[in-house]
């Protein structure tokens, strides 16, 4: 029988929490919830889904330690290293050949390491009509979230009637998937939500070895290439090393999804976050009247929707007459910025020296 396997990427770089994320510690590896990092609450989600010996992460070499650390409960064996960073397209294809040396029958989820979910059930049932989905209709699998706002940094989806390919008796439904389009531009965007027949891309993915090939073959060429040399390799360390700096930097989303034959979507009935920035962060933290929220002890006098993180738990806040601010606190540095600029923090980054970053 074939297996699946789970496939996280852990490779990004997390510049819109600095203070706190760093190159080597961007957001999957931080603490941001007072509980566990977000790639631990990923490996711990698919407990009693996919066994520990079936969970690949792929990462880069600044953070293979750190993620080394966290994911210490699954074989050394199945984290890697990208020699270089050139986003999930490559990274993606990496970890289809890494699966179809174990098992080419396989069936894959690729998963990001950085979301919050909590309602593990839903998760669970979604996720495994995906797999029983992906298994039977050769078609890419994707699940789509109820969108909210006119998000320009998400992919969207436009889901059609339920799918003919569907197998009988589940109970989340795929639904064709008539255009894929990713992180359109805000108008554009407006548009999908007054449409109202499109989803968010939670940034998952559900196929089989086989289908993601056929799909690679026609839309991309140089990353089924590039599978196809892993497969053939007697040393798939040295035919990576030897070729994977040399593939085109992108996304899955641009480098297959847009352009995918057969893509399908099964709507996310669990709770879903993507954890985009400080303000995000903040709606799970304690608040006070003032709706001024943090992570330590706060006293406030006539202050208001401040946003206040600190490393050390224990510092003491105090806010005296100021509004609308971010302040993040680390032992080495301190961010201060207007809660409108909270998705511009990592133009900021760009200014500071290297060894802050
Ligand atoms: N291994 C590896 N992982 C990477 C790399 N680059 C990013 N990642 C990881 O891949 C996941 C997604 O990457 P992002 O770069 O954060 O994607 P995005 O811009 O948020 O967009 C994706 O997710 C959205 C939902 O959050 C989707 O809506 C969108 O369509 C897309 O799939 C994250 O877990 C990130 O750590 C890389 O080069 N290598």
């Amino acid at each position: 029988m074939s297996q699946t396997f789970a496939l996280i990427l852990a490779g990004g770089s997390g510049t819109r929490f600095w203070p706190l994320s760093r190159d080597a510690k961007p957001k999957q590896l931080l603490d941001l919830f007072g509980d566990t990092t977000l790639l631990n609450k990923t490996i711990s989600r698919l407990e009693g889904l996919i066994p520990k010996e079936n969970i690949l992460i792929l990462t880069n070499q600044l953070q293979l330690e750190a993620v080394r650390e966290v994911a210490h409960e699954l074989p050394a064996e199945n984290i890697f290293a990208e020699p270089a960073k050139r986003d999930t397209a490559p990274a993606v294809a990496l970890g289809v050949g890494l699966v179809a040396a174990r098992d080419p029958q396989a069936t894959m989820v690729i998963l990001p390491a950085d979301q919050l979910i909590s309602d593990i059930e839903n998760f669970h049932s979604v996720l495994s009509d995906a797999i029983t989905t992906a298994q039977q209709s050769n078609s890419l699998v994707t699940i789509g979230i109820k969108p909210t706002w006119p998000c320009p940094s998400f992919g969207y989806v436009e889901r059609g009637g339920v799918s003919p390919l569907a197998p009988s008796g589940l109970k989340n439904v795929p639904h064709e998937v008539t255009c894929f389009r990713e992180k359109p531009a805000p108008e554009l965007a407006a548009q999908f939500l007054e449409q109202g027949n499109f989803a968010w891309n939670a940034g998952m993915f559900i196929w089989s070895i086989a289908t993601v090939i056929k799909e690679l073959t026609t839309h991309n060429p140089e990353l089924a290439n590039f599978i196809s040399e892993l497969q053939n390799s007697d040393d798939i360390n040295k035919t990576v090393a030897e070729k994977f700096d040399k593939l085109t930097p992108t996304s899955i989303d641009y480098a297959l999804m847009e352009k995918a034959t057969s893509v399908l979507n099964i709507e996310a009935n669990f709770d879903w976050d993507d954890v985009g920035s400080w303000i995000s962060v903040s709606k799970y933290l304690d608040s006070t009247e003032s709706n001024n929220k943090t992570n330590s002890p706060l006293v406030e006098i006539d202050s208001s929707n401040n946003i206040v993180f600190t490393e050390s738990k224990n510092t003491q806040v105090a806010l005296l007459g100021v509004d609308d601010l971010i302040v993040v606190q680390t032992a080495d540095s301190i961010l201060v910025a207007h809660r409108d600029k909270a998705d511009d923090i990592k133009k900021i980054v760009t200014k500071l020296p290297k060894e802050l970053t």
